[in-house]
């Protein structure tokens, strides 16, 4: 099933069930174990703040990523990162180069309000976004009009984001009571060079 989410400026596809339950939760533990997941630090005034999750970032040879004074050196490809980079390019008909990988160990860990909108990713990036585990809300705002999605993000889903999403909206994962189990997060991106 494809869900077509219809918002002004906005080109959003969500596939629920992408990935089947059984295979999406033998791969929340391939990419727990198998990841070199660390807490990074940004600097906040000067001050360096560990960010509210456990982040890894992926790549061809040579990628940086840079956000927020923190700049992350692509590790290689892991074959499972390999395997669910070629179904989600099956899938899109697009080609990437790169993985930024989140683990939210519960409810507390987070991502704050943004847009995927580093130069690097170019002027109409289309960032593909598979989840595993315990289900979080994904929230996006109107950047000019203010008007609020949100989309809990099932585990096995695939949600793509291109066209002018990135322009006209941020995106965040809320802090939650509800959510008890980790989550995975994999955002596949094409990295200009
Ligand atoms: O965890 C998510 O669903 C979103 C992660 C995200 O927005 C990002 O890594 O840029
Ligand atoms: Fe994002």
């Amino acid at each position: 099933m494809i869900i077509n989410i219809t918002a002004p400026n906005a080109d959003l596809q969500y596939f629920p069930a992408f990935i089947p339950m059984a295979r999406s939760r033998l791969l929340y533990d391939e990419l727990a174990q198998q990841l070199d997941w660390s807490q990074d630090s940004i600097v906040l005034y000067g001050k360096p703040v560990l960010i509210p999750r456990l982040q890894a970032w992926y790549g061809d040879d040579g990628l940086d990523y840079t956000y927020s004074g923190l700049t992350l050196a692509a590790k290689s490809w892991l074959p499972v990162l390999i395997q669910l980079k070629q179904m989600v390019e099956a899938k899109t008909g697009e080609q990437f180069n790169a993985v930024l990988a989140n683990l939210y160990r519960d409810g507390n860990d987070t991502v704050g309000w943004h847009s995927d909108d580093e130069p690097e990713l170019g002027e109409n990036p289309v960032i593909a976004s598979l989840s595993f585990g315990g289900e979080r809300n994904f929230n996006l705002k109107h950047k000019i009009s203010g008007e609020k999605l949100t989309v809990p993000l099932k585990s096995g889903s695939l949600l793509t984001m291109a066209g002018q999403t990135q322009r006209f909206w941020q995106h965040c994962l809320p802090r939650t009571k509800k959510a008890k189990l980790p989550r995975i997060n994999l955002t596949f991106r094409q990295i200009k060079s």
